[in-house]
């Protein structure tokens, strides 16, 4: 278990984490979601005690990370696949981390063949791809068999059947009862991955709940209604007190409402429908919105305010910079 409370960091200026308190829970995996620049990586920095906190803590069943006996046998980590030895073979790169945690050599075979690195073992990690760099940081990761994983953007850059790997090797680790915390900025993703979430905005907590009740809370259900008399069919619809808002392409959005329902009214009304639609929106326009206001790095089209999915709030006003500092930071 993996408790934070009230974990605060500070950069100068930056408030990069703010005063967030959550638990991560063994036998689930907890996605941890926010946008570029949240505090995500920072806030797992101070977990693994790489980052020390300006105020708050983080206990690892119980105790800091610095007071833990081997840690590695304890929590695995994988935070940036780029920052190991390139010039050591991936063997040899396992060896030195087990050799420095007692850990038996005979594991680090056991963990290359779990993420398929068996026949480049003895390959320099320089000439590793991006995928084979992430399956080596996760045998690292594995090589304690640590009851307590943390991923940071797993599967940054992977193909599909990458992708799909680290996606069932994080289910397996959570149904062998270990703690799996891993951070992502795409909710599809976590969608198919986590059981809990926790989700930042600018380094403040905005959610920490169950994936179902996240979609119950967040996703807006709503009927798309297309008319060619659509003025005449707006008033019907608040004269009936139907919540109506303005849909893209002179459509029209009614909330909660009852799809058979707005059919009888249009039809008591004489109107013409040429759509009838009920619509949800995706988990991935859930979490645009519940984060539309603490996005920090908006792309520019050109063409004007940066986009918001349908129905979130634009961005605060001044809060819209250039897409650039944050992914420079990180090379991606
Ligand atoms: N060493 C540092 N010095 C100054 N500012 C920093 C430092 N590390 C992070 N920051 C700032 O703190 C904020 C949070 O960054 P962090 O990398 O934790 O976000 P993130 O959610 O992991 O982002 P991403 O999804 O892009 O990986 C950002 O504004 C970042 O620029």
């Amino acid at each position: 278990m993996i408790e934070v409370s009230a974990l605060t960091k500070r950069y100068g200026d930056k408030l990069a984490v703010d005063d967030l308190s959550f638990t991560v829970r063994p036998g689930v995996v907890t996605g941890f979601l926010g946008p570029n620049g949240s505090g995500k990586s920072t806030t797992m920095r101070m977990m693994l005690g790489l980052d020390k906190p300006t105020r708050g803590r983080v206990l690892i069943d119980g105790k800091p990370y610095a007071a833990l006996d081997e840690p590695l046998t304890q929590v695995g980590a994988l935070l940036d696949a780029k920052a190991m030895h390139g010039g050591r073979s991936a063997r040899n790169h396992l060896l030195c981390l087990a050799q420095s945690n007692g850990i038996p050599a005979g594991r680090v075979d056991e963990v290359l063949d779990t993420v398929g690195l068996t026949a480049v073992a003895k390959k320099r990690a320089k000439g590793f791809s991006l995928g084979m760099g992430q399956r080596l940081g996760i045998a690292g990761a594995l090589l304690g068999d640590p009851r307590i994983l943390m991923f940071d953007e797993p599967v940054n850059g992977l193909d599909p059947e990458g992708i799909h790997w680290i996606r069932n090797l994080m289910r397996s680790l959570a149904h062998q009862g270990r703690t799996v915390f891993v951070s992502s900025h795409l909710m599809s993703e976590m969608a198919l991955t986590a059981e809990h979430l926790v989700v930042i905005g600018r380094g403040k907590l905005l959610a920490d709940t169950s994936m179902a009740d996240f979609i119950r809370d967040n996703s807006r259900t709503y009927v798309r209604l297309r008319s060619p008399e659509r003025e005449r069919l707006l008033d019907v619809l608040r004269q009936e007190g139907v919540s109506v808002t303005e849909g893209a392409e002179g459509t029209l959005e009614a909330d909660h409402a009852d799809p058979a329902r707005l059919g009888e009214l249009a039809h008591e009304n004489g109107l013409v429908l040429h759509e009838l639609s009920p619509q949800s929106a995706s988990l991935e326009d859930a979490f645009m919105q519940l984060t539309a206001q603490t996005v920090e790095y908006h792309a520019h089209t050109g063409a004007g305010p940066a986009a918001v999915p349908p129905g979130a709030a634009p961005p605060p006003p001044g809060g819209v910079q250039g897409w650039g500092e944050n992914q420079d930071r990180k090379g991606n």
